[in-house]
Formats: C-alpha cells, sequence, structure tokens
C-alpha cells in the first residue's frame, strides 16, 4: 500500500516539512472501538455492561448501586486511613513504618498498597503533604470508577515530565495532554494504533522482527557456549524499540545487533532514567525539585532533551526519505505505518506528531520488554507448559511459516500465558483516574479532583479474586479452565480500561505474541540457577535482580 493510500484528509507532505509535494491520500477504515477486551475469542475479557460477579467479600461497605445515593453516602472523612496529622498527612507515619526509605519505596506496592488493604479494607485514603489518594481494590467499585471518568478521563498529573515539555516548549502528545486536546489527538492516533483492520497489517514486518530476533537469541545463546544469555533485557529493550520504529515508520532499524547506533543506545537509556527518576520527583512536588535543581531533576530533564533529540532525528530523516520518495514518483512503501497515516490527516501540527510519535516510541519499550521478560520468567520455571505451547503453536503455525494475523486468532493458550504474566506482574502497578464531578465510591462520598488509584497489583494478587494468586496459572483464563467464569474482568486490568486505555495495546499483544510463539517454536527457555525473583516498582514493575536465562534449541 502506498503512503498515498494511507493518507486522510489530504494532507501534503510538504506541510509536515515546508516543502511542496503531492497529496496523500486516506484509506478509508470503517468501525469503531477500542481495544477492551483480550485477543482471542477464547479468553475471558471485560464486559461492559452490568457489574459481573463479585468475588471479593472483604468490602466493609456496599460498593454498588445503592451506594451511589449522595443522600446516603458516608463523608470523605470516614473512608480508613493510617494515622494523620493536619497538613503533613500520613508522612510521619509512612516515615515510622520505613515505607518512605529509597529501598522501600520501589516495593511499596506490596509493602504500602497490598498490607494496607489487609489492614483498612478495599478502600482506604493516604495523604502526603499535596499529594492525597483513595486506593480501591474492588473490582466493582473499579468498574464504577471507569463508568464514572466521564467525557475527557484524565490520570494523576505526572508534573515533572508535563514541566518537560512547558519549559523545554514541545507539544504534549496524548500520554500526557487533557480534555480536548487529549481527545482530538486519541481520536487521530486510535485508527492506525488500536483497529485490527490496521494493526493487522504491521504482522508481516513484526514476524520478521521475531524471526530475527530468534536468530540473535541463537547467536548470543551459541556465543555463551551453554550458560546464560548475557544482558537479556538489554536485548529484549532493542528488540521493543526495533518493534515499535517497524510500526511507526515500516522501515527495520537494525537495533537488533551487537553494536547498535549510540542514538538508540541513549534513547533507551534515557527512558530508564526517565522512569528511575519519577517516584523521586513526586515528592513533595516537581516543582521543589526544579527549584533546587536537584539531581533527579537534572537527570530526568537531560533524559527527555536526549529522547527529543534522538527522535527528532529518527522522525526528520523518515519524514525527508518519504519525501524524496514522493519526488521521485516512487510507489514503493507496500505496507501503511503510522508515521505516514498521522501526518496525512491534516489534524496535528508538525510539533504535535513529532511529540506523539516520540511518546509512542517510549512508552513501548519499557513496557513491552519488561512483560516479556517476567513471561519467560515464568516460563522458564515450567517446562511441562512450554512444551504445550510448542505443541499449540507447531499445530497453529506449523514450524517455518510466516506468521499471520489469522494464525495469532487461534493461539489460545500463548493468548493465555500473556495475560496470566499481566495479572501477576502489571507494568503499571496500579491506574488512577482524577474524579471530574463529585462521585459517591463504595459508599463514601468523594469530591470533584480526588484521585482514585485502582490497585492493579493488589487485585491480580488478592487470593479472593484469584485462587492461588501466587501461582502461574494461565489455564485459569481459559474457557475449558475450571475457574473463569468467576474472573471479574475488572479484577486484572493492565492496560487500564476504556476511551483512555493503553493506546498500545494492541500493538504490544501482537508483538509479545509473535516472540513468544517463535521462541516456543525454536527453544526451551531454562533458568541457568533456578530462582526466586521478586518485584520492585520504579515505578515500573521490574524484577529485582537480573534474570540469568538459556535458551536451549528444540532441533
Ligand atoms: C505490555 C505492554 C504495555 C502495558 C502493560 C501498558 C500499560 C498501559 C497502561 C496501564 C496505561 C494507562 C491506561 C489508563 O489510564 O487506563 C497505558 C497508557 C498508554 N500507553 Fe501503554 N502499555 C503497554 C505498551 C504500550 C505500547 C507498546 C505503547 C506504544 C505503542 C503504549 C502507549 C501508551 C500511551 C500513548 C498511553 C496513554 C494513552 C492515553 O492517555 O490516551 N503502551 N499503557
Amino acid at each position: 500500500m502506498s503512503l498515498s493510500a494511507m493518507a486522510g484528509s489530504r494532507q501534503k507532505l510538504s506541510s509536515v516539512l515546508g516543502r511542496a509535494v503531492s497529496p496523500w491520500r486516506a484509506e478509508g477504515v470503517s468501525g469503531r472501538g477500542l481495544a477492551l477486551g483480550g485477543s482471542g475469542g477464547h479468553l475471558v475479557r471485560p464486559r461492559t455492561g452490568p457489574s459481573v460477579v463479585q468475588t471479593y467479600s472483604t468490602a466493609t461497605v456496599s460498593s454498588t448501586s445503592p451506594a451511589e445515593d449522595h443522600s446516603q453516602a458516608r463523608p470523605f472523612s470516614d473512608i480508613p486511613s493510617p494515622p494523620s496529622v493536619p497538613f503533613f498527612g500520613n508522612l510521619f507515619h509512612l516515615w515510622r513504618e520505613g515505607l518512605l526509605s529509597k529501598d522501600k519505596i520501589k516495593k511499596n506496592h506490596i509493602l504500602m498498597f497490598s498490607n494496607m488493604f489487609n489492614q483498612y479494607g478495599p478502600i482506604f485514603r493516604w495523604k502526603m503533604l499535596n499529594v492525597e489518594m483513595v486506593c480501591i481494590k474492588d473490582p466493582v467499585a473499579v468498574q464504577e470508577l471507569f463508568k464514572k471518568e466521564g467525557k475527557y478521563p484524565a490520570r494523576i498529573d505526572i508534573k515533572p515530565w508535563r514541566r518537560y515539555r512547558e519549559i523545554s516548549g514541545k507539544a504534549t502528545g496524548v500520554f500526557l495532554s487533557d480534555g480536548k486536546e487529549w481527545q482530538k489527538t486519541r481520536t487521530i492516533m486510535a485508527r492506525p494504533m488500536l483497529r485490527p483492520k490496521h494493526v493487522s497489517t504491521y504482522v508481516r514486518n513484526l514476524d520478521m522482527v521475531s524471526s530475527d530476533m530468534s536468530e540473535r537469541l541463537r547467536v548470543l545463546q551459541a556465543r555463551a557456549d551453554g550458560i546464560e544469555v548475557p544482558d537479556i533485557s538489554d536485548e529484549l529493550f532493542k528488540w521493543a524499540l526495533e518493534s515499535i520504529c517497524t510500526i511507526l515508520f515500516n522501515e527495520r532499524m537494525g537495533y537488533l545487533q551487537d553494536n547498535i547506533p549510540q542514538n538508540a543506545q541513549d534513547f533507551i537509556q534515557a527512558m530508564h532514567t526517565i522512569f528511575l527518576t519519577t517516584n523521586a520527583l513526586l515528592v513533595p512536588d516537581a516543582d521543589v525539585h526544579r527549584f533546587l535543581r536537584t539531581k533527579p531533576w537534572r537527570q530526568s530533564m537531560e533524559a527527555w532533551d536526549t529522547v527529543f533529540r534522538v527522535g527528532e532525528q529518527v522522525m526528520d530523516r523518515q519524514l525527508q526519505e518519504a519525501l524524496e520518495r514522493e519526488e521521485r514518483g516512487e510507489e514503493d512503501e507496500d505496507q501503511p505505518n503510522f508515521l505516514a497515516f498521522i501526518s496525512s490527516t491534516g489534524r496535528l501540527s508538525k510539533d504535535e506528531i513529532y511529540s506523539n510519535t516520540i511518546e509512542l516510541m517510549g512508552a513501548a519499550i519499557d513496557t513491552t520488554s519488561t512483560t516479556l521478560l517476567w513471561t519467560l520468567y515464568e516460563l522458564s520455571r515450567r517446562p511441562e507448559l512450554q512444551d504445550r505451547l510448542h505443541q499449540e503453536v507447531t499445530q497453529v503455525i506449523g514450524q517455518d511459516k510466516v506468521m499471520t494475523w489469522d494464525d495469532l486468532k487461534d493461539l489460545h493458550l500463548l493468548k493465555a500465558v500473556i495475560k496470566e504474566s499481566l495479572r501477576m506482574y502489571p507494568v503499571a502497578p496500579a491506574i488512577s483516574r482524577v474524579l471530574q464531578e463529585d462521585t459517591v465510591i463504595m459508599g463514601y462520598k468523594l469530591p470533584a479532583k480526588t484521585c482514585v488509584a485502582a490497585q492493579v497489583y493488589a487485585m491480580g494478587r488478592d487470593p479472593h479474586l484469584f485462587p492461588d494468586p501466587d501461582q502461574f496459572k494461565p489455564e485459569r483464563w481459559l474457557r475449558t479452565g475450571e475457574a473463569h467464569d468467576d474472573i471479574n474482568p475488572y479484577s486484572s486490568l493492565p492496560f487500564g480500561f476504556g476511551p483512555r486505555s493503553c493506546i498500545g495495546r494492541r500493538v504490544a499483544e501482537v508483538e509479545l505474541q509473535l516472540f513468544l510463539a517463535k521462541m516456543s517454536q525454536q527453544f526451551v527457555v531454562s533458568q541457568v540457577e533456578p530462582e526466586e525473583v521478586s518485584s520492585v516498582a520504579q515505578p515500573i514493575l521490574m524484577p529485582e535482580t537480573p534474570l540469568h536465562l538459556r535458551f536451549v534449541d528444540r532441533k
């Protein structure tokens, strides 16, 4: 398919680049709706109708409709909370409990949130200086929260990231914008990112990426002479960057090799720095760090500079090459790509196109690669599960065939493995919404602007919601599984929910499916020294210690 075929409302490439060339036309894609459900017809998926069976039973107050009655609702101050003092809130209590030390903060998805639910029940509030939050882990309440998120759902403000845009004059992309601006951008980007018709066209290129990745693993394993593949997370970061760039630009970047361009390495490193400094910058407030020019502030700002510098270079080159091809009258694009599509709509400025594309590059690396890492870790502990996966993949795809979108639909066990991995290790341990109006949740009156966090990690590990929550059991997601009907779909929402949910969900799922299918065809993965690995949230949920994995060829 040519670039012209991807174009929308006749924007000229010249209007992105400032030169005169022929207009791009749009492909007419119909249908609507976001990727709310799982990916396989045989998997349990969130339902949007009335609440499903509530399996959580420790709620001290009713969480459903009667409580919506504002007149009967209890005041905000009645919500259980750790001991608090005026202005400082729970600061001293949390400090006394040791939850604010650098090491403990990383474990707070367990130490603070999971434990406080045990202590206070399925809803509690906490406050530290200017940050106040209500945490919930009742799936029915989570469903209520999303139902009431309003026309322009908003997450908690990640101030340091937003400040960078303000200071540098860069446009705000879909992740950080709110209100009408968010809605406009989201509507434009949802088409190439979420519609199956678009996403299915990325499969061919992504299949090549996963084949190359398998080859790379084979080479690295041979070099390691039967011992672990060194720096497996670094390899997965490169895989994630190669995958997303293939989707965004329809071009292979060549990142699956030993020496990748310094720019790409800088980009990956800068994204890690941005995540690693975020928690520190939120307390007491990003502006205090800015005023004092603290180390995390400087590191974060430099990292954003790097992300934009590299991202802009990549995009300048992509647009320039596209322009030159058009000027030569070449119709050499037989695959759609994201950049061509959003440029062609004519509804985003060049700065907005750049910021949004760079945000997608950034959002795609640590999320997808960490999910893959956790999945490999769990698979390495279940050789019999790997055999069943191998069987499924060889039955559906065979040994060498190029994988297609239709093939992926039939990989039910593989999809259940990914769902289970995300239940136990959700990249984002919590998902927040800032209430747009006064709202009653679980029988309490919450004023507008309250930040409510659905604690995804805590729900995923709740034995009332998932029997044996610390056991990796993909079977629970299969229709043939014994307990699947009891799973409340709102109890595992690793990609969030509703119109503000992860826009990269479908592409992430396809990338993971292709990688894991190829890997199951060809390798058995094992841990060099089997060991338990625990998680840290920084703020992405990552393994606390490096994983030592070995990939043994099945041939
Ligand atoms: C396993 C991989 C991934 C996970 C678990 C994940 C998870 C999430 C979550 C939890 C959110 C917040 C949703 C909400 O507030 O309801 C989110 C938002 C977002 N994600 Fe992902 N993500 C993944 C991969 C990706 C990829 C590959 C991309 C880019 C291609 C991406 C781009 C974004 C963007 C742009 C948003 C903000 C959307 C908006 O505000 O409208 N994510 N993601």
